[in-house]
């Protein structure tokens, strides 16, 4: 092939390797609801017609999150915490030069009960981020201020109930919206 015939080719190469750039969703969940909150977020994401990776967290590898143009992690409650799985995770991220700088950073979490640590998740989650340099921001509306989470296993919720769907939709949508924003 002629030289002059690779230029315009390799002109594209960046083109290419920004529109592989996606939105990483990624969670543990041992018994589904966790992951129901990732769907609805990656449905919030499409809706706003960008790329959601979704994954659960041992399949994340370094260039996910390295390519990733904004990280949205998910966890349930263990014991008022996130479980040492979820934590193992975050401290395998890339921290030398902190690639993950400025990316932005959003939280959700489920847990079985009313105030028996969904909060404290989310918080977590964002300190982590913060190590990192991200940009943290929280759900649509004032009920997901701290991200998106769900109550699983009180009162009159039993699974995933659609009113936290919504909020996790929402929270997918926003990080879509600001990402539109910012670029
Ligand atoms: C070991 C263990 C500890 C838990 N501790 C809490 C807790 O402290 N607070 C709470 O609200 N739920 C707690 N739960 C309930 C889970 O957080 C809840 O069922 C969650 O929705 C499970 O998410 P998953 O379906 O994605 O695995 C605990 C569950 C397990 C297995």
């Amino acid at each position: 092939m002629k030289k002059w015939l690779l230029l315009p080719i390799l002109a594209l190469i960046p083109i290419v390797g920004f529109s592989q750039e996606s939105i990483l969703v990624t969670y543990f969940s041992q018994s589904g609801s966790t992951r129901k909150m990732a769907e609805a977020i990656a449905e919030g994401i499409s809706s706003e017609n960008e790329v959601a990776l979704l994954k659960p967290i041992h399949e994340v590898s370094q260039d996910d999150l390295l390519q990733a143009k904004a990280i949205i992690v998910g966890s349930p409650v263990y014991n008022g915490n996130p479980p040492p799985e979820l934590l193992t995770f975050i401290n395998s991220w890339p921290f030398e030069g902190r690639p993950l700088k400025d990316k932005i950073g959003a939280a959700f979490s489920t847990g079985g009960g009313i105030s028996i640590g969904e909060e404290a998740v989310l918080h977590s989650i964002h300190r982590a981020m913060l190590i990192h340099g991200m940009l943290i921001i929280g759900g649509e509306e004032v009920e997901a201020a701290f991200g998106a989470s769900a109550v699983t296993d009180e009162g009159p919720f039993d699974g995933i109930d659609p009113i936290f769907l919504l909020k996790a939709k929402g929270l997918g949508v926003r990080v879509a919206l600001w990402l539109k924003k910012i670029h």
